[in-house]
């Protein structure tokens, strides 16, 4: 906690994406972001993908006040409310609910927070935001504990970002939620060689966000009960999937549950289309290269949106790699800034005959990739020249 003055409590978090292998799709209860299936995910490396949030405190603010990627924003949204609530309820029982004698619940509070790659564009922004929510306010009133029942009522994705490495988020059954919380399978370095590649086919804001999207899935959609009941043996075999580093197991339950969750989208009255052309021509391809390999070496998985997440061994991602670069060549001839990220082995021309892959080459319809891999949950900075908030409470310009 940085004391810049005796009245000013100040404190600046960082937090990861995530992206899930089995994917949350419907809620329960809206309220209290409770969904109808658990869910797995892996926690992203946030040196390419992250949230950084500062969050003030002062007797001196006479509101509330919120800032994302340098534009004011309402706090009126009930997610923050809710999160803000539930925060400060902790601290108060911390505090035998005497809020008279704890100044720091009467202060109003300044956030401010940017991301460091593309916001609501399907990259998981709001997972790695809220769960940065979560985490500053909790370091800044001081409460210790599980913070992921909180984020998830920023949004439901954004408990699995409270922990670094194989997450799962247990659906629970309490009725007041209080068992639906997430939990790391094995930590980030459990499984070093699995590396990521995002394929940012758009970085446009999606025509239908995942929230209305689910519950239109769930009102509309008849196979949604079968996806219910498919979900628990997935997460089963993922998780000893994951423990055992049983890529192929991995890699095939992943694709399996990105196809179902699309399908229940397609099954959806009017049905959602997340998926655009380019989308399906990166499936073939994945498939095509596997079936090439004689073993399943890559895995798609693609989110409320058209960009693919590809889940690969590190020794396979310059071949997969090259291949990409093939089928979707930049725009710019510039490989260098078409590959974001982790260093990679120079892209190389294809070797290999692949007529037998009956794609077009399409030059960029991929607008970048981003090589990452699993990373650590989230972290506090300790450094005071990292505030996004200036000693006025203000943004820095
Ligand atoms: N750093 C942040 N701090 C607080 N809220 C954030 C932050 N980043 C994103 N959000 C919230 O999340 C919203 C974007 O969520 P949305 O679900 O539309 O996109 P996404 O999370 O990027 O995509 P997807 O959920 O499909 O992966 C933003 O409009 C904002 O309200
Ligand atoms: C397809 C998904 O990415 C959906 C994520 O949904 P959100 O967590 O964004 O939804 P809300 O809880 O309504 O905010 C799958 C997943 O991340 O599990």
């Amino acid at each position: 906690m940085d004391n810049m003055e005796d009245n000013i409590k100040c404190v600046t978090c960082t937090a990861p994406v995530n992206i899930a292998v089995i994917k949350y799709w419907g809620k329960r209860d809206e309220e209290l972001v409770l969904p109808v299936n658990s869910s797995v995910s892996v926690t992203l490396d946030q040196a390419q993908l992250r949230a950084k949030t500062t969050v003030m405190a002062s007797p001196s603010f006479p509101n509330d006040r919120m800032w994302l990627n340098g534009k004011e924003q309402s706090m009126d949204s009930k997610r923050i409310q809710n999160l803000l609530n539930e925060i400060k309820q902790w601290r108060k029982e911390k505090h035998n609910g005497d809020t008279c004698t704890d100044g720091l619940l009467m202060w109003k509070v300044h956030i401010c927070s940017e991301n460091n790659f593309p916001t609501a564009a399907g990259l998981a922004s709001s997972a790695a935001g809220y769960a940065c929510l979560a985490y500053s306010l909790a370091k800044l009133y001081n409460v210790e504990g599980d913070l992921s029942a909180i984020a998830r009522r920023g949004s439901g994705s954004a408990c699995r970002s409270m922990y670094g490495g194989f997450v799962e988020w247990d659906m629970g059954s309490q009725e007041d939620g209080s068992d639906s919380v997430s939990r790391q399978i094995a930590s980030e370095n459990h499984w070093p060689e699995l590396r990521v590649l995002l394929l940012v086919v758009s970085d446009q804001q999606k025509s239908m966000g995942s929230t209305e999207g689910m519950q239109a899935t769930l009102k509309t959609s008849q196979l949604m009960d079968r996806r219910i009941q498919c979900v628990p043996e997935s997460v089963e075999k993922i998780k000893e999937a994951i423990l055992k580093k049983d890529f192929k197991t991995f890699a095939e339950i992943t694709m399996k549950d990105s196809n179902q969750f699309h399908a229940v989208c397609l099954d959806s009255c009017p049905p959602i289309f997340y998926l655009t052309d380019v989308s399906k021509q990166i499936i073939q391809l994945v498939h095509a290269f596997n079936s090439s390999c004689g073993i399943t070496k890559v895995a798609y998985t693609f989110d409320a949106g058209p960009n693919a997440c590809l889940y690969l061994l590190e020794e396979d991602v310059g071949r997969v790699l090259s291949l990409i670069c093939h089928f979707f060549p930049p725009d710019k001839d510039d490989l260098n800034t078409f590959v974001q990220g982790l260093q990679t082995p120079s892209i190389s021309p294809l070797k290999k005959d692949v007529s037998f892959i009956s794609l077009p080459v399409q030059r960029g319809a991929i607008q970048y990739v981003i090589h990452t891999q699993s990373g650590p949950g989230p972290s506090i900075l300790q450094d005071p020249a990292q505030s996004l908030l200036q000693a006025d409470g203000f943004p820095n310009s």
